[in-house]
């Protein structure tokens, strides 16, 4: 990690959450979703276009959806997790298909580790996250320190 140092941000007791599924997991996405609805509802949601529309469907919550994944969604929540506008990802991709925007995809898992947010890929560490005691509670996370970056590059 030459080059870059890091500083301490904070997440807050309520999250901003992604959530993203593949079309082939968005079933696991929504069981999972209506399962945990009681602590989802008090963070905020945001998800990619046909999952978020999906979730509003059946969980009843307010979700900002953003554009559909292979048309943009991903590099959205990415920005958002640059932006440090989003605090946890819920991302149920898919290991058995080939995407088109499969870049896209890595990218948005890729800023995910860069800005160090809770991140969970399947069902099994969804529920080991939500059920961790930081989901309501403000925690201290490790995050680079853009400020002494850009003084380095200059
Ligand atoms: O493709 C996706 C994530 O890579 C998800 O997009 P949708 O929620 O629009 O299906």
């Amino acid at each position: 990690m030459t080059g870059i140092s890091f500083t301490t941000a904070t997440l807050a007791a309520r999250k901003r959450i992604a959530l993203v599924a593949h079309d082939h997991c968005k079933g696991f996405l929504l069981d999972w979703a209506e399962r945990h609805k009681a602590t989802l509802s008090q963070h905020e949601l945001c998800a990619t276009g046909t999952t978020g529309l999906l979730l509003s469907q059946r969980l009843g919550l307010p979700i900002e959806s953003m554009i559909s994944g292979p048309l943009g969604g991903d590099q959205q929540v990415g920005a958002r997790i640059a932006e440090q506008q989003v605090d946890m990802l819920v991302f149920f991709w898919d290991p058995f298909e080939p995407q088109p925007h499969d870049p896209d995809i890595k990218a948005l898992l890729r800023v995910a580790a860069v800005w160090n947010i809770p991140v969970a890929c399947n069902e099994c560490s969804a529920d080991y996250l939500l059920s961790s005691p930081l989901m309501s509670q403000p925690h201290d996370h490790r995050v680079p320190d853009y400020t002494a970056y850009l003084k380095g590059r200059v």
